[in-house]
């Protein structure tokens, strides 16, 4: 599809134009304005299966010029919800190294330093999540709001081998890790709507489920996401920073935002 980019004339307010989903309904990130949802006490915490994976496991671990991403296998899936939903890949959304605020939901106006994503397809339905992506009930993402703290053991498993990975299309294989080490550790506090992609073609598909705790980088794991990365070619003659990569919050209409907790 066509070119798209989080600033400049490509940036987000021109999404719509080549990908007319992004200018319509059950759009994605919203703000969570804790006053205005709904509290759903039966709403079962989120379980995952098999997100614990062998080191003799192997990742690729890629810049696709938009975000990192790390792939995942699709014998991990979350059990909880109403289909299976099948792991495909994480990835991140951050800010700057001097705007430690990237993420892409929101509480009450309050925007973390960075936000993962770990996306998921229906594999009941769907044979793979190209055929899911544009689907009313093909993708499920959980989402994990990152601030700055302790330094993240489970996040090094891959951050250190970032500056593999600095251009454009560029991939290295990873051992793999305990990938349950990335959640927080409460599952059954979160917030849950209907949303979308938040990059073009931003299809209405995602059943989205954003915890409430978030997780802790320290300020040098942060720096390395935010500053190592480029969203140009190595062989570009203008290196493009890849930063900034979050989109703004939509309108929420008159959709209904679930929580799992009240307190
Ligand atoms: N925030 S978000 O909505 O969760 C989200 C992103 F922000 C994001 F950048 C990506 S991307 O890295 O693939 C780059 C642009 O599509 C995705 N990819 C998904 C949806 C698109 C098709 C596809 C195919 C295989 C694996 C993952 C995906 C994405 F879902
Ligand atoms: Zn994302």
């Amino acid at each position: 599809g066509a070119k798209w980019t989080y600033n400049g004339p490509d940036g987000e307010h021109h999404w719509p134009s080549n990908y007319p989903f992004c200018g319509g309904a059950f759009q994605s990130p919203i703000d969570f304005q804790t006053q205005l949802l709904r509290y759903v006490p039966n709403l079962p915490p989120i379980q995952v299966q098999n997100y614990n994976l062998s080191a003799h496991e192997q990742l690729t671990l890629s810049n696709n010029g938009h975000s990192v991403q790390l792939s995942l296998p699709p014998h991990m899936y979350i059990s909880s919800l109403p289909h299976r939903y099948s792991a495909a890949q994480l990835h991140f959304h951050w800010g700057s190294s001097n705007l430690l605020t990237g993420s892409e939901h929101t509480v009450n106006g309050k925007q973390f330093a960075a936000e993962m994503h770990v996306v998921h397809f229906n594999s009941e339905k769907y044979p793979n999540i190209s055929m899911a992506v544009d689907k009313h009930d093909g993708l499920a993402v959980l989402g994990v709001f990152i601030e700055i703290g302790d330094f993240n053991p489970a996040f090094d498993k891959f951050f250190k081998y970032i500056n593999g990975i600095r251009y454009k299309d560029q991939k290295i294989q990873v051992p793999a890790f305990n990938i349950r080490q990335l959640l927080p550790a409460a599952l059954n506090e979160y917030y849950r709507y209907d949303g979308s992609l938040t990059t073009p073609p931003c299809y209405p598909s995602v059943l989205w489920t954003v915890f409430r705790n978030p997780v802790t980088v320290s300020h040098k794991q942060f720096l390395a996401l935010a500053t190592a990365l480029y969203a140009s070619y190595a062989q570009d003659s203008a290196p493009m920073p890849l930063h900034g990569n979050y989109r703004k919050p939509q309108l929420t209409d008159s959709r209904v935002v679930q929580m799992s907790f009240n307190d």
